[in-house]
């Protein structure tokens, strides 16, 4: 690995989406002001995932691609810091390239979006989302409607909304809110009705094993560490990838955790929900025991759960 010199300067790799950036900003703008006698710099390059834009990401390698070119620039010494949307990380991540810090959690729901200007859903066009993850729920809320699969960055998804393909998107309240298009947002489904992805909401910052971050002290929130760590134990345990059904959430409350689990049997394409509850210390603990009990009682009983 190559040293870096210049210990006053702090680069930091980001994705080139507009959220990307904004999102490198508000970790720039933290360190600024916290350390005022650091000199902090945005590098912004384009990932394969942003490359590929006319095939579902399960298809050609999932969450990894979003952050291979940014793995190698902090290898590289070219970058200190990336900042990545915690649910965009892959569950692993390479050991000389740990994660530093999850930040504060911005609302962690998931969002209907309508085209500009219309109040109500036509249904007689599709719903657009993303992932397995929601299309499995939304069968459930929008049992009439037709849900069909959409890519690109949040710009590019509200440009086709806007266009008419789409009768509303579903997409995550936090990238909206970040980019000032709360506005745009029509319901809230709450986190019983879509149970959000692994980390959605929270920011992870990630940096080099041989580096000192002692400027990013302040920024670890513990709550959501606690909560990012036992929501990505649970999807690990069930081996869920990019676009895999697994869902978790978990809210600290005093010193115990409380987290919800979604578990999809693939045999069958049933889903099931749960819940545990246990000390916060214990975060990854209760992630993966949450994963086992759900796949114990559920892979081979051939009963029950919610089908798409
Ligand atoms: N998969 C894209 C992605 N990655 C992170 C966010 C939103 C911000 C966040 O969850 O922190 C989004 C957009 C979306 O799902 O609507």
């Amino acid at each position: 690995m190559v040293k870096t010199e210049v210990q006053n300067k702090v680069i930091i790799g980001s994705r080139e989406s507009r959220l990307a950036v904004l999102q490198s900003e508000m970790v720039r703008d933290y360190i600024k002001t916290q350390h005022p006698e650091l000199d902090v710099e945005i590098l912004t390059m384009k990932t394969t995932g942003d490359k590929i834009l006319d095939r579902t990401l399960d298809k050609v390698g999932g969450k990894g691609l979003f952050v291979k070119e940014l793995d190698k620039a902090l290898l590289e010494g070219r970058t200190m810091l990336s900042v990545h949307s915690l649910k965009d990380m892959p569950m692993e991540v390479p050991g000389e390239l740990p994660l530093l810090a999850f930040s504060k959690r911005e609302d962690p729901r998931d969002v209907l979006v309508l085209p500009e200007g219309v109040s109500e859903l036509d249904l007689t066009k599709p719903l657009g989302c993303s992932s397995l993850r929601r299309t499995l729920q939304l069968k459930e809320l929008y049992p009439e409607m037709e849900v069909k699969s959409i890519r690109g960055n949040l710009q590019t998804r509200l440009r086709k909304l806007d266009n008419g393909e789409y009768s509303g998107l579903i997409l995550a309240a936090a990238g909206l809110k970040r980019l000032g298009l709360e506005n745009r947002i029509c319901r809230y489904f709450s986190e019983d009705e879509i149970l959000p992805a692994a980390g959605q909401g929270i920011l992870a910052v990630q940096g080099r094993q041989d580096l000192t971050y002692d400027y990013l002290e302040g920024y670890r929130d513990e709550k959501t560490w606690f909560a990012g760590s036992a929501e990505r134990a649970f999807v690990k345990y069930l081996n869920g990838g990019c676009s895999s059904p697994v869902a978790a959430y978990g809210v600290v409350e005093g010193d115990e955790l409380f987290l919800r689990g979604l578990y999809y049997r693939e045999c069958d394409g049933r889903y099931f929900k749960d819940s545990i509850r246990g000390p916060k210390s214990e975060a990854e603990k209760l992630g993966r025991d949450l994963a086992k009990r759900m796949q114990d009682m559920y892979e081979n009983d051939k009963t029950g759960g919610t089908s798409l």
